[in-house]
């Protein structure tokens, strides 16, 4: 290799660091009480050093300098805490993801063998819970069987962000750890809380622990629950492929969750090899006329007699009739609320064959399995990356890390700023192998109108 394409491989880093409250405040170190775990052998290589960091991008070392690095997620030899003064909340956030249980287990069961905190507290049914009920104690012996329920036990909401209702009752519970559990709305709100923390220099620290069954957060590699719902979104593939197969001119239209992004639907697509067309926000569609829907199922149906479809719950809203107040309407926390692609296909596919075929037997069989697959408990591999990215986040916190959020990034676990992860979605990238890979998967057209 010559030297100059040498000095290209080791262009300089770019750390994108986070907050640490020895910068701000006279705090007082002490060395972290792992070393006197029995379980942990902390002497060599253990700790997670200053120097230690992710990188960004790996893969494509030809992209222009400066590559951007986090700090590595882990213990350090000193933390910034005494366990003994930790007053440490929780909260869930946002819609229900398989692995809330088992994050919020893991916080608990973290700092109370790890660090030996002794002061943690649920706070019930999201955001509003800070201010409407009384904290919940919590404890390893509560939360034991945890892991294994889907859901919240902390219970969860939307709407009823309050923030100087939030920051009294953090302040009047004396809470100087606050774990936020949440999506994109939930890590918004969360930095709302770190600015206004930092602005009146209290002492507490804030860690996002990103929430989203849709895949929708950027930077990170992937959130947790997402392969559990590809997996259950799998199965109900599996059952329309059936439905359709045993009927004359069958149609399985499975709607996948996805409101902004279709990666839901994409894996589940792949990982199925029975889908025949797959239906994601990321790209327009349209029903009738030469290249589009109708006419590729017709000839679906001609072939094979029948035809599987999966849909994005955010697919073909630009084509979708909506009322004013109906395109207005909103969830409480400002979410667009949509309306159902799953039953407007429906319709318009039964409307379609009874225009053209009005004498041949058509069935199309709808499974929207939204609240089934985000209802079940973490599969085996998210139930470990959610007791990863607790701990992670205890560490970092305990470390005296504020305004971060904790998640793999190309397989290795990050401290990323919390204000980059509220604001970088993660839309399908419709140019990359993987949506090529579906299109030659399912030989759907690609809609665009010629
Ligand atoms: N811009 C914002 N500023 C402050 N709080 C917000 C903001 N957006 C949302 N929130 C609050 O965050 C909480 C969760 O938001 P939301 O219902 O949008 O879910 P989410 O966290 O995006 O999760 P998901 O969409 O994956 O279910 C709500 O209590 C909401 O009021
Ligand atoms: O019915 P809810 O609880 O508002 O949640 C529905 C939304 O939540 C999500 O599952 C994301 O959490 C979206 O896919 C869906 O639009
Ligand atoms: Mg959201």
């Amino acid at each position: 290799m010559m030297e100059s394409e040498i000095s290209k491989l080791f262009k300089p880093i770019y750390l994108k660091d986070i907050p640490h409250y020895a910068e701000t405040e006279e705090l007082q170190s002490q060395t972290n009480p792992l070393d006197q775990n029995p379980f942990f052998d902390t002497r060599q290589g253990f700790y997670i050093t200053h120097s230690d960091v992710v990188l960004r991008q790996i893969g494509n070392e030809v992209s222009p300098p400066p590559r951007m690095a986090y700090r590595r997620a882990g213990p350090r030899k000193h933390i910034f805490f005494d366990p003994s003064h930790v007053r440490a909340a929780i909260v869930t956030c946002g819609g229900l993801c398989p692995g809330i249980n088992t994050v919020v287990r893991e916080l608990v069961v973290g700092l109370w063998q790890l660090y030996g905190v002794r002061h943690i507290f649920g706070i019930t049914g999201g955001y509003r819970g800070f201010y409407s009920s009384e904290p919940l104690p919590l404890n390893p012996h509560l939360l034991h069987r945890s892991h294994n329920l889907g859901g919240t036990l902390l219970q969860t909401s939307r709407g009823g962000f309050d923030l100087l209702r939030i920051l009294h009752s953090i302040l009047s519970h004396s809470f100087n750890q606050v774990y936020i559990i949440g999506g994109d709305g939930t890590m918004r709100g969360a930095v709302k809380i770190c600015d206004e923390i930092r602005r009146r220099k209290m002492n507490v620290a804030v860690v996002g622990i990103p929430k989203t069954v849709d895949n929708d957060v950027g930077i990170i590699d992937r959130s947790f629950g997402f392969e559990t719902a590809v997996e259950k979104g799998e199965e109900a593939i599996s059952a329309a492929h059936v439905e359709a197969e045993s009927a004359v001119n069958g149609i399985g239209l499975v709607k996948l969750m996805g409101r902004s992004t279709g990666h839901i639907a994409l894996h589940a697509t792949l990982s199925s090899r029975d889908v025949d067309c797959c239906l994601i926000p990321e790209i327009d569609f349209y029903l009738e006329g030469k290249g589009g829907l109708f006419e590729f199922l017709a000839q679906r149906l001609k072939q094979n007699g029948h035809a599987v479809l999966v849909v994005a719950e955010g697919a073909g809203h630009n084509i979708i009739p909506r009322t004013h107040s109906q395109k207005e309407q909103r969830d409480e926390s400002g979410n667009l609320v949509f309306l159902d692609v799953g039953l407007w296909l429906k319709s318009e596919l039964n409307n379609w064959w009874a225009r053209e075929h009005p004498h041949d037997l058509f069935t199309v069989k709808y499974i929207d399995p939204t609240y089934m697959i985000r209802a079940v408990p973490a599969n085996a591999t998210d139930n470990l990356y959610c007791t990863l990215l607790a701990h992670s986040a205890i560490h970092g916190v305990m470390a005296g890390y504020t305004a971060f959020v904790t998640a793999p990034i190309n397989g290795n676990y990050a401290y990323i700023p919390l204000e980059d992860v509220a604001l970088a979605n993660n839309p399908v990238d419709t140019n990359d192998h993987k949506w090529s890979w579906v299109r030659s998967v399912t030989n759907q057209p690609d809609f665009v109108r010629r």
